[in-house]
């Protein structure tokens, strides 16, 4: 299918909508809930797993894979941690035609399935560090109101579960992975976010603190959690009993950190708000945030013509299309693409050729504008007399011809460069949405101009609770988004904007997903 339909600004919703499928990224499946990630989705995945993967065991990550099944008894273990969450469990009850004894929950997150042999394993101070990732499904039923009941029911993500001796290392690692994640956003998606803490309130329950990194979306001035990263402090040694004998002989309780590269656990997209279509596509937003997090590269980049993805995560990096005329020599033509494809292949480089003779070279451009291809090399026989290639940028349509010997420097330059524009661009956008305000009355203007709020606050949870309360509305609350590690002055006798008691530090507010 060629061309949009809707435009970016006009429909925000129906144009996501439209750019996830028109790229080829995901498929519908019948049963609601699942859907097919197709190679355009699966192989960007695959490019920040492996990123991700790489840089985990530079910090002695060790891969783990525990089952998918937890019984009932373990899972309860986690009354606190799990409260309101049990509507969200799936279970099997039944193998054939016969009852199973015990129903057996399929893991939402597996801290319960883990922690019995993390206390198993960890006997003495020798035994830590304890680090283990595992990249695996989870499954979830998700409802959330006020939209018409959304049902997620599979995701894969990578989970995290470090245990250390002391708080000290627990904190650093919280830190050192929180890094890996903003990596992940900024470099290869080109996404900017802000690192911060989350508030006791919007914190894992469970755990001790939570850190995250932020996004946002101008286009519906939503902010999105993309990762995070907590420090469970000795809360769930407590629950395991996972203790160690320290060098005196002593027993102690581990101190643990959990973290996920995953989204938040409900979504709901520009799409859930502004445009209630059939539940179908309701889900498939839904998975489309959960596997990967591209809805915010997306969001981010796109534009009317499809897809525009950061070349560092594009699955083909170059496309080049060989463009015949009736009477010329289309075999010395495609002998051009396919060495300048070979060259770039060998200097590693995602290039590819779409020789496809039952298309024009046309409407090979749109196709492969629509999935976000950052650069397309056309090659003609002017551009084969003249020993060149003519290169078309897929972020600004800027179109240079360059000799064929300097083919791989100019690629070069040119990814590196589309690359970091993508990023600038959106470090502006976002920056431009920040207001920082000081009074109740700012705050609600800035929060219906869809910004992103920096407000001094008093950090307390019932202002925050005050704060939701006021602003309830069709669009959502406004919350807590993070407080920021990059603090701004604060000074001397400011007053958080919605208690007017003195504020202790700046947080960004503002609606989200
Ligand atoms: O976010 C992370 C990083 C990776 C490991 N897990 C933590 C916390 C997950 C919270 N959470 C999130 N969703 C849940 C859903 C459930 F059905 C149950 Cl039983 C529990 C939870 C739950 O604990
Ligand atoms: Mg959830």
């Amino acid at each position: 299918k060629l061309g949009m339909a809707y435009k970016k600004d006009d429909n925000f919703g129906e144009w996501y909508s439209e750019v996830v499928v028109n790229s080829e990224m995901i498929e519908y499946y019948d049963i609601s809930g699942c859907y097919i990630l197709r190679p355009w989705a699966m192989e960007i995945w695959e490019l920040l797993k492996e990123f991700f993967d790489a840089e985990i065991k530079k910090l002695k990550l060790k891969p783990y894979y525990f089952p998918l099944f937890v019984t009932e008894n373990v899972l309860q273990k986690e009354k606190d941690h799990i409260e309101g969450f049990a509507p969200e469990v799936a279970w099997v009850t039944k193998s054939g035609k016969s009852e199973l004894e015990a129903p057996i929950a399929i893991r939402p997150t597996s801290e319960t399935v883990m922690y019995p042999y993390f206390s198993k394993w960890i006997r003495s101070h020798r035994d830590l560090p304890l680090r283990c990732n595992q990249w695996c499904n989870v499954v979830r039923w998700e409802f959330s109101n006020p939209t018409p009941f959304i049902r997620s029911r599979e995701f894969l993500w990578q989970e995290g579960h470090t245990a250390f001796a002391t708080k000290e290392e627990a904190d650093e690692e919280v830190l050192q992975i929180l890094e890996l994640y903003r990596r992940i956003y900024e470099e290869f998606l080109a996404v900017p976010v802000s690192k911060g803490r989350k508030s006791e309130m919007e914190k894992f329950a469970g755990g001790l603190y939570t850190t995250s990194v932020e996004a946002f979306i101008p286009n519906t001035g939503r902010g999105i959690q993309g990762a995070t990263s907590h420090c469970l402090g000795q809360n769930f040694a407590k629950m395991f009993d996972i203790t160690f004998e320290n060098e005196k002989g002593a027993r102690e309780m581990v101190w643990q950190n959990s973290w996920a590269y995953t989204t938040r656990s409900v979504i709901l997209t520009p799409y859930l708000i502004e445009n209630l279509l059939s539940v179908l596509h309701k889900l498939f937003f839904l998975i489309m945030y959960r596997f990967l997090q591209i809805g915010v590269m997306v969001m981010t980049h796109g534009d009317d013509k499809g897809l525009v993805l950061p070349p560092r995560v594009a699955p083909i990096q170059v496309i080049v299309i060989p463009v015949p005329y009736k009477d010329a020599d289309t075999t010395a033509i495609k002998g051009a693409c396919e060495s300048a494809v070979y060259t770039l292949n060998e200097s590693g480089f995602r290039a590819d050729l779409d020789t496809r003779e039952n298309y024009s070279p046309g409407w090979k451009y749109s196709h492969w504008e629509m999935k976000g291809v950052p650069l397309r090399i056309e090659i003609g026989p002017k551009d084969l007399a003249n020993k060149q290639v003519r290169i078309v940028r897929r972020d600004n349509g800027a179109k240079v011809d360059i000799p064929v010997d300097n083919l791989v420097d100019e690629v070069k330059a040119l990814l590196d460069d589309i690359q970091a524009n993508l990023l600038k661009t959106a470090k502006e956008k976002r920056d431009a949405c920040i207001e920082v305000i000081h009074t109740w009355d700012e705050f609600t203007i800035a929060l219906n101009n869809k910004r992103l709020i920096l407000a001094p606050w008093c950090d307390e949870e019932e202002v925050e609770k005050d704060v939701k309360t006021r602003t309830k509305g069709d669009l959502g609350a406004a919350k807590t988004l993070c407080t920021p590690f990059d603090q701004p002055e604060l000074p001397e006798g400011t007053l958080c904007f919605a208690s007017g008691k003195p504020a202790k530090k700046w947080s960004f507010w503002g609606r989200s997903y």
